[in-house]
């Protein structure tokens, strides 16, 4: 769906994405994940010529970029910025409004679709069309950058950072319900983070950059399973434990788990464990909390 083949770029005598070959499955998201300053936002915005590559190909639908006009290809790729980008003196029913204003959409059939999207993303209608984005909350705008990418249902969305600006609580919720989202399900989505649960949490492949290059790429599990290099495993390693217990469902350590809890990782497990501030003694869960202590000192004997 989205094909990069051997692309680079140089800024002046700076060449900070290097020679890097990526393949999106249609459907697929993919998280671009390394440290500042690696070359992830220059990548992702190669893909809508913001930025021209300076060598190599890219291809999305079979069709190179360059044999598109940028306006027409951005037209059909949704983009999601860290600050929303959402125009200031623009209402919220107005930001949504762009693309399908320039695909020539009635008002009916836009009016609709606005609609739509906003209850999807929990927003009320009426409540939030007419509004300015400053009237907004940060989750509130990022819900309308959102919905204004989604707008015209494109294929493809780009996303830099699109909950980074946002405090933990709210980051959280946004990840969860941008899972849950339907609209998002046959999407090819390309995502930027330097937040290695969010890439975790969200993406059906990783792609690890460092200084313009990529280090692995594939799905999460194989970034615990199976580092291709010193660099990956060094670069997980503070996270580790915290995403091998992420990764591993509580019913996969626990097969007496109650059925309302079936479907949490041994991470959730243990935080709702903590919250309770469990008495093992007088605890209905003091099995679980068991296995769980149980398992995190194999995982923490195995690491060493
Ligand atoms: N227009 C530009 N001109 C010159 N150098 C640039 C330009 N844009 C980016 N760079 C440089 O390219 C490198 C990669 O930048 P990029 O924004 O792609 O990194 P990043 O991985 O997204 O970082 P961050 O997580 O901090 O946003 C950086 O060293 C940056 O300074």
């Amino acid at each position: 769906m989205i094909r990069l083949e051997n692309v680079s770029k140089t800024f002046g005598s700076d060449t900070v994405v290097k020679n890097i070959s990526l393949e999106i499955a249609e459907g697929e998201t993919m998280v671009l994940l390394g440290t500042s300053g690696c070359g992830k936002t220059t990548t992702l915005r190669m893909i809508n010529r913001l930025i021209e590559a300076s060598s190599g190909q890219i291809f999305i639908h079979g069709q190179n970029i360059l044999d598109q006009n940028p306006e027409i290809l951005r037209r059909g790729i949704g983009y999601v910025l860290q600050n929303t980008g959402l125009f200031p003196h623009y209402t919220v029913a107005e930001n949504i409004a762009i693309v399908p204003k320039l695909l020539g959409w009635d008002s009916e059939k836009i009016n609709k679709r606005s609609g739509e999207l906003l209850e999807k993303l929990h927003l009320k209608p009426g409540e939030f069309l007419n509004k300015y984005p400053s009237e907004l909350s940060g989750g509130q705008q990022q819900r309308i950058g959102l919905a204004r990418a989604l707008a015209a249902d494109p294929p493809v969305l780009l996303m830099d950072e699109p909950f980074g600006a946002l405090d933990p609580i709210t980051r959280n919720k946004i990840q969860k319900d941008f899972k849950d989202l339907d609209e998002l399900k046959n999407k090819t989505i390309v995502m930027v983070t330097h937040d290695v649960y969010e890439a975790f949490e969200l993406a059906d492949k990783i792609c690890l950059m460092d200084k313009g290059e990529i280090k692995q790429q594939g799905a999460p599990e194989e970034f615990l399973s199976n580092p291709a290099s010193h660099f990956v495993s060094s670069f997980l390693k503070e996270q580790r434990l915290q995403l091998e217990l992420q990764n591993t469902m509580l019913s996969a350590i626990d097969p007496g788990v109650m059925s309302s809890d079936s479907n949490l990782n041994v991470w959730e497990a243990l935080n709702i464990s903590l919250k309770k501030g469990h008495k093992p003694e007088e605890s209905a869960d003091f099995e679980t909390a068991e296995l769980i202590k149980n398992f995190i000192r194999h995982k923490t004997g195995n690491n060493g």
